[in-house]
């Protein structure tokens, strides 16, 4: 971070670094987030320890190339992504018949799986990446595909639905549009998509399979006695029931103990909670295969202690509906007020804190002790009392229908589910932003994701390039009045790399806590190109220079096309914090720069290394 301590990247507070001032030097974030040190009292030319050290020593081996000048905005040879490995979609072959499934095994009871066999695969068990059978296709299995293959996993899906392939097709297009706009890291390469003409050809060598059919009961035990009988013995099964127990759906099955009800919430490729219910059969050790392979996907597994109907989340959910259906049913508010009445107020606050610490709040100084003492009492009082539901006859479905109607206007389902996306993508990137970047709630689960991420695509790195440091895509919100992204946007995205680049090297939060850190004393940025709203990018990195006290970087970004659209060169001196004043980096440290600066060295020299403002070359 090159200006401002600890500030959300994202907020776009920006003006700061226009006002860029000597005594402002500063980079890194406060290890207690957004109170960043206030770097407005270091004195610059202390922190660059005068006299000025000794020239610093270039990568060993680096030497300065003549290099022709590159044209703005030319396009460089493209990196081998992953992600434009991309394999086609897949084959067709569509079961129509929906009752083509055995008959459900009539006696009561779980079997136990043979003494000795796996209950589920060694692949799941440590979440890797392997093939998934997705049986339904509707608006959660679709979302369950989505998630997988945008993950990297082979799917085989098992819808006899005449529309399943063009709802998957839609959803996964509105979850890719939403992915790209979620990670700032690079994905992994999508996986392959195949449609079954049969339940059996769906599962068959799968490692997990979600079961995603209809609610009800014989339906569901039917497809997962099918499932079981035809699926590899190890393979991991989960049902996205809402609210069935698992215990039920574990009847007639033959290996009951691998399955767990897996509760997903909709949107499935976004909301990360995966509720996990065991059911009587079920072994341990699908619990925690089920938590690890879950997490892989980047959810937030959270295990049930006990299997009730409809688990917690739509326990919540449902007595909030039955209000609201009272509220419509007595003239109270239509359907668009209580949605209002939502999001403008505790639906705002329950995407960051959740029911109990905002009540917790709500209690002042004296907490929630004064809160359940003051509030507690209303339980009993009469308008929490209404616990019957309202009957959805026929007026009641068509006066909800009505008003829904005229609260969506002309907006198709796939545009609505958009909107949506864009909303939850802010949310959960604004949550990411927090706490210095370290994010909180669903916002630092992302941050989690996006770290195993780019040290996945780390690993993948081709030795003869740059490092490849970030992924992104352009927000609207970094978009100026000339239509196209703004320069302190580029700075943030340098400086982003850069802090990157002090992680990689063990000098990331953890090092500034202990009271030593980098800061940026210059910085010089060449704008090559142009980025517009959407387009994704990344950027490189490369050790110029360093010494124990300094390190000069040069950064790269380029768009998805290849093209370069900025550099910059960036001058880091390394400080103790608290006594405002450079100092030698650790050995650790050093001994982490050496090893990258030697493995730099041999890259070409960077034309764009070393230049004045407006130099003519
Ligand atoms: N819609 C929601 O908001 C949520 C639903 N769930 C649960 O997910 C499950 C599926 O619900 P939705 O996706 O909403 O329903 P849906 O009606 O959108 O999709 C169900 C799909 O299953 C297919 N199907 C029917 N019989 C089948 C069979 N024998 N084999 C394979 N596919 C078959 C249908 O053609 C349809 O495409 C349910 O258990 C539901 O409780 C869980 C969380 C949220
Ligand atoms: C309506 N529903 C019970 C199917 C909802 C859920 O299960 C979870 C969600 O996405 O709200």
């Amino acid at each position: 971070m090159a200006e401002g301590a600890g500030r959300d990247r994202r907020s776009g507070d920006g003006a700061a670094l226009h006002g860029h001032s000597l005594g402002r030097a500063g980079r890194h974030r406060h290890p207690e987030g957004d109170r960043g040190p206030d770097a407005g009292g270091l004195d610059l030319f202390r922190l660059l320890d005068r006299p000025q050290p000794a020239p610093l020593r270039r990568a060993r081996g680096a030497r300065r190339r003549q290099h022709p000048r590159r044209a703005r905005g030319q396009h460089l040879a493209r990196h081998g992504r992953a992600r434009d490995q991309r394999r086609a979609g897949g084959t067709r072959g569509l079961d129509r018949d929906r009752d083509g499934l055995p008959p459900a095994r009539t006696g009561r009871g779980p079997r136990k799986a043979p003494a000795g066999a796996p209950v589920v695969s060694a692949r799941v068990e440590t979440g890797g990446i392997g093939k998934a059978a997705c049986v339904g296709g509707g608006v959660i299995g679709a979302g369950w595909v989505a998630r997988l293959l945008l993950s990297g996993w082979d799917v085989a899906v098992y819808d006899p639905g005449p529309e399943a392939e063009r709802v998957v097709g839609e959803v996964l297009a509105n979850a890719e549009r939403a992915h790209a706009a979620l990670f700032d890291a690079p994905l992994p390469p999508k996986g392959r998509l195949t449609f079954a003409a049969s339940l059996e050809a769906a599962v068959a060598g799968a490692d997990f399979i979600q079961e995603s059919v209809p609610e009800r009961i014989d339906l569901k035990r039917r497809v997962l006695q099918a499932i079981d009988a035809a699926a590899p013995a190890e393979a991991l099964i989960g049902s996205s029931t809402s609210g069935l127990l698992p215990s039920d759906l574990q009847e007639g099955m033959t290996r009951p103990g691998r399955l767990v009800v897996a509760h997903p919430f909709n949107p499935v490729y976004l909301l990360p909670l995966v509720e996990i219910v065991a059911g009587k059969a079920t072994a341990p050790e699908a619990v925690e295969r089920a938590k690890a392979l879950y997490a892989a996907l980047g959810m937030k597994p959270v295990v049930i202690r006990r299997e009730i109907e409809a688990f917690v989340g739509d326990r919540l959910l449902e007595a909030l509906w039955r209000e609201a259906l009272w509220l419509v049913n007595d003239d109270v508010a239509s359907v668009g007020e209580i949605d209002d009445i939502i999001r403008y107020s505790f639906g705002l606050r329950w995407a960051q804190m959740g029911l109990f610490q905002t009540y917790r709040i709500a209690g002042g100084e004296a907490g929630m002790r004064h809160f359940l003492a003051q509030f507690g009492p209303a339980l009993k009082w009469p308008w929490t009392h209404l616990t019957d539901v309202p009957d959805l006859d026929e007026a009641l479905v068509e006066k909800i229908g009505r008003q829904s109607d005229a609260q969506t206007g002309d907006l198709t389902l796939r545009e609505l589910e958009r909107i949506r996306d864009d909303n939850l993508v802010a949310t959960i990137r604004a949550l990411a932003a927090r706490r210095g970047g370290a994010g909180w709630g669903a916002g630092a689960l992302l941050r989690d994701q996006e770290e195993r991420l780019r040290s996945a695509a780390r690993g993948a790195n081709e030795p003869a390039e740059p490092p490849r440091m970030l992924d992104g895509t352009v927000p609207p919100e970094w978009i100026d009045y000339n239509g196209h992204m703004t320069e302190h946007r580029y700075l943030q995205v340098f400086g982003d790399t850069t802090d990157a680049l002090l992680a990689k090297i063990g000098a990331g939060p953890d090092y500034v806590a202990t009271g030593h850190s980098y800061y940026t004393v210059e910085s010089h940025i060449m704008h090559l190109g142009e980025m517009k709203r959407g387009e994704r990018f990344h950027s490189t990195t490369r050790i110029l220079a360093s010494d124990e006290k300094r390190i000069r970087l040069f950064h790269r970004l380029h768009r998805a096309d290849g093209a370069l659209v900025a550099t910059a060169e960036q001058m880091l001196l390394h400080v103790d914090a608290k006594a405002g004043r450079a100092c030698p980096a650790s050995d650790g440290i050093r001994a982490a720069l050496d090893a990258l600066a030697r493995a730099h060295a041999g890259l070409p020299w960077p034309a764009e290394a070393g230049r004045f403002v407006g130099e003519r070359r």
